[in-house]
C-alpha cells in the first residue's frame, strides 16, 4: 500500500493514519469538520490536501450512523481502489450499503478491538492497535485484493487479524464491549449524586469498572442503536443475576440461620462464576491469560518517575508485561504495580530496592 485516505480523523482515524504515515504510506486526511483534519495533519498523521487520483485504500472512521452514507459518497466519487470502515458494529452498515445498491466487491467491514474513552485526534496514538484483535468481515463478494489491502493495514498497525461473519461479530461485541459499557455507565451513575465524602474514597477497582463510562454518549447511542437485540438479551441475563444477588443479600439480613446460609451460598455462587469468567479474559496480545506477579513501587508525583522505573527495570533485564498505576486521592504520591513473570519478580524487586525505590509489600 502506497497511499491511503482516512475519512473521519477522530481517535481511530488519526491513530490509523499516524501508524500508516510512520510506515511510509502517504496518507490524506478528510473530515466533515475541516478543523479535525487540520489537527490530525498538524499531529503528523498526513496531509489534509485531497489526493490527486484514487488512493490504494480509503479508511472510513466516522460514527456508525454515518458509515454507509460516507462510504457510498466515497465509492461514487471513486476515491480509492478499496474501501473499509472501522465501525464498532458490522451488520447494520453492510445492510444499509446493500440497500443503496452499491457494488460491494471493493468494500470490507472491519473493527479494531482497541480504543479509548476519549474522542478526537488529540487522543490518537500510533500504537493504539498493537497486539489487539482487528476483526475483518469479508463476504463471498469481497475482492481478494481488497481483503489483502485490509490485511496489510492490520499488519502495518501490528494488530492481530480475526476473520468473522458480521452477525457473529455483532453478537460477540455485545458480550465483550456493548453490554459491559452499559454496566459501567450504570455503576458510574450511582456516583452522580453520591456524597463527596464517599466519592473521595474511590480506589482502583471502581476506576477500572467505570473508565469507559467517560466515553462520548453520542457515539454510544449510535453503537447501541445498531445492536439493540443482542445487548438487551445479555443485559436481561445480568438483570436476572442482579435479582438473585439482591435476594441472597436480603437473606443474609434474616434472623433465620438457614436463610442466612442460603444467602451466603448465593453470594458465593455469583462470586465464583465471576472468577470462572474472569480467567477467560485473554492476556496482552490476545494470548492465553498468564498469572503475573506484581511488584508494587511507591512513587512521588514528579515528572520522570515512571520513565525511571521502566529504565531501571530494563537495566535489570526484566520485561514488564503490564503496568497499573494507583493514585492516592489528594496526595502527591501513588503506587505503580509492575506485572512481571513470577520467575523474575524477586530479581526485579531486589534491583529496584538497590536503586533506591521503596516497594510496597
Ligand atoms: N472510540 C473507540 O474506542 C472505538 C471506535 N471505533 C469506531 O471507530 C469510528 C470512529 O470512532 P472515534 O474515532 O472514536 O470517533 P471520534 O468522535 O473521535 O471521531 C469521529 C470523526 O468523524 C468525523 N465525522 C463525523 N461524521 C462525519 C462524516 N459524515 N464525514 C466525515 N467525517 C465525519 C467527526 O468530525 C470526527 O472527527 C466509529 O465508527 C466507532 O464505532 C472502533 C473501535 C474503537
Ligand atoms: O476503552 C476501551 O477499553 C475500549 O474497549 C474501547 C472500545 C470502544 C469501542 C470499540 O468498538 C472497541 C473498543
Amino acid at each position: 500500500m502506497r497511499t491511503a485516505l482516512v475519512i473521519g480523523t477522530g481517535l481511530i482515524g488519526t491513530s490509523a493514519a499516524l501508524t500508516l504515515q510512520s510506515r511510509g504510506v502517504s496518507v490524506h486526511l478528510a473530515d466533515h469538520d475541516p478543523e479535525q483534519a487540520r489537527m490530525a495533519a498538524a499531529l503528523g498523521a498526513g496531509t489534509d490536501e485531497p489526493p490527486i487520483g484514487p488512493v490504494d485504500l480509503a479508511i472510513v472512521a466516522v460514527p456508525p450512523a454515518h458509515v454507509a452514507a460516507t462510504l457510498a459518497d466515497a465509492m461514487r466519487r471513486g476515491v480509492a481502489r478499496a474501501y473499509l470502515d472501522v465501525a464498532s458494529v458490522k451488520a447494520g452498515p453492510r445492510r444499509e450499503l446493500e440497500e443503496l445498491g452499491l457494488d460491494l466487491s471493493s468494500y470490507i467491514g472491519t473493527h479494531p478491538m482497541s480504543g479509548k474513552e476519549r474522542s478526537g485526534p488529540l487522543a490518537a496514538t500510533a500504537d493504539l492497535f498493537e497486539g489487539r484483535p482487528w476483526v475483518l468481515t469479508p463476504t463471498r463478494e469481497t475482492d481478494t485484493e481488497v481483503l489483502n489491502l485490509a490485511l496489510e493495514l492490520v499488519a502495518l498497525c501490528r494488530a492481530v487479524p480475526v476473520v468473522m461473519d458480521a452477525d457473529a461479530h455483532d453478537r460477540a461485541v455485545a458480550l465483550v464491549s456493548h453490554m459491559p459499557h452499559l454496566v459501567s455507565s450504570m455503576v458510574a451513575a450511582r456516583l452522580e449524586n453520591a456524597e463527596e465524602t464517599a466519592v473521595r474514597l474511590c480506589g482502583q477497582g471502581i476506576r477500572d469498572v467505570t473508565r469507559i463510562a467517560a466515553s462520548d454518549p453520542r457515539m454510544w447511542i449510535d453503537i447501541l442503536s445498531a445492536n439493540p437485540g443482542p445487548v438487551a438479551d445479555l443485559l436481561s441475563a445480568v438483570a436476572a443475576d442482579l435479582d438473585e444477588t439482591v435476594s441472597a443479600l436480603r437473606a443474609l439480613q434474616s434472623s433465620d440461620e438457614a436463610k442466612r446460609q442460603g444467602g451466603a451460598t448465593g453470594i458465593e455462587t455469583v462470586l465464583r462464576r465471576g472468577n470462572a469468567g474472569q480467567v477467560r479474559v485473554p492476556g496482552k496480545h490476545g494470548s492465553a491469560p498468564t498469572a503475573y506477579e506484581t511488584v508494587a513501587v511507591l512513587i512521588s508525583d514528579q515528572p520522570g518517575q515512571l520513565a525511571r522505573i521502566f529504565a531501571d527495570a530494563g537495566m535489570a533485564g526484566v520485561n514488564i508485561e503490564d503496568v497499573r498505576i494507583e493514585h492516592a486521592t489528594g496526595q502527591q504520591a501513588g503506587v505503580v504495580q509492575l506485572l512481571v513473570d513470577p520467575k523474575v519478580a524477586p530479581a526485579l524487586a531486589g534491583a529496584l530496592r538497590e536503586r533506591g525505590w521503596a516497594l510496597r509489600q
